[in-house]
């Protein structure tokens, strides 16, 4: 069964940001009746509402100030939903950041924000708040979550446990509850300020790990965006989806454990 984006009611975190910013303005080109844009950068969030309000109607888009990372404020992105929309739909776990050096603020960030999302959405707001039979929860995860990168240790960690929760909760004992659909979205490296990784890497233990993102191909935030809304159209519960080099989504399969072969 295809999900209908048509006429629904979307929450972004980190929406003001590269990759949120262009899944907000695909959302608005889709055809979204309403989308809050939950960012913890006010000066970027309202920029973005009036860059986007020269090609869209005013009315469909919100800036709620957020910090995912505070339950209270998170719910605070919600409620601004439903009180300017009356229902929600599609929640994007999107903001997240790259920090080894301060890597509690990465945990923080990229797993507890998605945490307090995952419970507010499936245990209240998308499970009931929602228009029509089923919701959407998409979670911003990483080819770094099955492939780990040198250098980030922390945050390869913190996209696989993205992956960990997503599984969970399409599980059917959820699903059958709440029935909210839930993927998550690997993106391969994409042109946005968080490529800029100065200062926000672990050193290692000496130079040979490459210093550079120069040999990975990097894609648009915009292509990327408009895979990640067949996406949330199509895929099935449960589904991890890579995206990476300005190709085609495609789902990457997590091997059944007891198929393994080697024994100590
Ligand atoms: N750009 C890339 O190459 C890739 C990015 N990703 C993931 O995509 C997501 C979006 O990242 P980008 O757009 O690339 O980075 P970005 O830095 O352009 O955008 C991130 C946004 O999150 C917001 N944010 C940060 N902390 C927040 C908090 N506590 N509460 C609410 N908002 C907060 C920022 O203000 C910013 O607007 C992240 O989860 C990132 O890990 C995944 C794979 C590749
Ligand atoms: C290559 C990462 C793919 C995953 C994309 C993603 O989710 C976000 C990536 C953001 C940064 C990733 C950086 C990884 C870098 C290391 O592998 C390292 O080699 C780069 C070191 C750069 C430096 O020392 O300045």
């Amino acid at each position: 069964m295809s999900f209908q984006i048509n006429g629904k009611v979307a929450l972004v975190t980190g929406g003001a940001g590269g990759i949120g910013r262009c899944i907000v303005e695909a959302l608005l080109e889709n055809g979204i009746k309403g989308v809050v844009i939950a960012d913890i950068n006010e000066e970027q969030g309202t920029k973005v509402v009036s860059e986007l309000s020269q090609k869209f109607n005013p009315t469909q888009i919100l800036y709620q100030k957020t910090d995912v990372t505070v339950v209270e404020s998170f719910e605070d992105a919600f409620k601004a939903a439903i009180q300017q929309f009356q229902h929600i739909d599609i929640l994007f776990n999107n903001a997240g950041i790259v920090n080894e050096n301060e890597w509690e603020k990465c945990v923080q960030v990229n797993l507890i924000g998605v945490i307090n999302g995952m419970i507010l959405a499936t245990e209240k707001y998308l499970k009931d708040q929602k228009l029509g039979e089923e919701a959407v929860i998409v979670n911003t995860s990483s080819i770094a979550s099955v492939t780990p990168e040198l250098l980030i240790p922390t945050y390869n960690a913190t996209k696989s446990a993205i992956n960990a929760i997503t599984r969970t909760y399409a599980e059917s004992y959820y699903y059958n509850s709440t029935k909210i659909k839930v993927v998550a979205i690997c993106p391969g490296v994409t042109e946005t300020s968080i490529v800029n990784l100065a200062g926000v890497v672990r050193p290692g233990p000496d130079d040979s790990a490459e210093r550079t993102l120069d040999g990975y191909p990097l894609q648009s935030p915009k292509f990327l965006a408009d895979q990640v809304m067949k996406v949330v159209e199509k895929a099935p519960t449960g589904t991890i989806w890579i995206i990476e080099d300005t190709k085609p989504a495609y789902q990457y399969i997590y091997n059944d454990r007891k198929m393994s072969q080697y024994k100590v």
